[in-house]
């Protein structure tokens, strides 16, 4: 019997910036899940996601989404794939309803529904009272759910997010995180980077960890403290045993 491709399956993928960021990654996210990319600054998390998201030409490696290849056929893999940066780009003479509009238009969604979808998310993430504000009075928290609004609104399969709570106040997080979780909960695969390891061990299924541009471990909690010498079983004390054993192999 045939078996559901991945959402996500890397291999091999490679980007030097003079010296290697991304060394051979290869990467697997099955679809339906929630899976949280971690690794010190400078790991090659945003490279590689950014490479998945089809922004930026790999030097070497394969990227397929749900079975697409996204280097032969982008736009086909961009279609069912969202991206949210950590640098929220909205346009600042729209308000979040007109931004949503015409993120909708793009996707060629029906009205009807593009506008339903749009009050559901404009409500989610709380940002009934602006509405019909511009954007460019906003603060970055503000913009940042604007953008994710805008990102999901025609319903990717895949959701790559680059640190989508930085910056937010606990409120904002909590909308965002509630969000995302209804997203999983609807079929979607999300994929995300984070710093803060809480997040990753509460809501992620899988955990990755990246160093130097490799993945250096991946599992459930259970699994990378199985896999780290860390004796004590929280996120942060095993990244930071797997980490710390990544530079000594170096
Ligand atoms: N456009 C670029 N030009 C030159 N070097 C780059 C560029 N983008 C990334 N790099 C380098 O590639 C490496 C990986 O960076 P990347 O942003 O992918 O790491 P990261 O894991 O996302 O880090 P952080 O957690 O700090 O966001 C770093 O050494 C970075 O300086």
């Amino acid at each position: 019997m045939p078996t559901d491709p991945p959402a996500l399956r890397v291999r091999g993928l490679a980007k030097s910036f003079g010296r290697p960021a991304v060394a051979g990654l290869d990467l697997e996210v099955r679809a339906g899940e929630f899976y949280a990319l971690l690794g010190p600054n400078g790991a090659g998390k945003t490279t590689s996601l950014r490479m998945v998201a089809g922004l930026l030409p790999p030097d070497a490696g394969s990227i397929e989404i749900f079975g697409i290849d996204a280097r032969r056929d982008p736009i086909g893999a961009k279609r069912i794939t969202a991206w949210v940066s950590d640098e929220p780009l909205v346009y600042d003479k729209l308000t979040p309803v007109e931004y949503l509009e015409f993120v909708a238009g793009l996707w060629s969604l029906p009205g009807p529904v593009a506008a339903a979808r749009a009050a559901d998310l404009i409500d989610w993430l709380g940002l009934a009272a602006q509405a019909h504000q511009r954007c460019e009075g906003f603060s970055k928290g503000m913009r940042q759910k604007v953008a994710l609004a805008g990102a999901l609104i025609h319903e990717p399969r895949l959701i790559i997010l680059d640190e989508p709570l930085t910056g937010l106040d606990a409120g904002s997080a909590r909308q965002v995180k509630s969000v995302l979780l209804e997203r999983v909960g609807a079929g979607a695969t999300i994929i995300m980077t984070t710093h803060i390891l809480e997040v990753a061990e509460r809501m992620a299924e899988r955990i990755g960890v990246i160093a130097a541009g490799r993945l250096i471990a991946e599992g459930t909690l259970a699994e990378l403290h199985a896999a780290s010498g860390a004796r004590h079983g929280t996120l942060e004390e095993i990244f930071l045993d797997l980490v710390a054993g990544q530079d000594l192999a170096a």
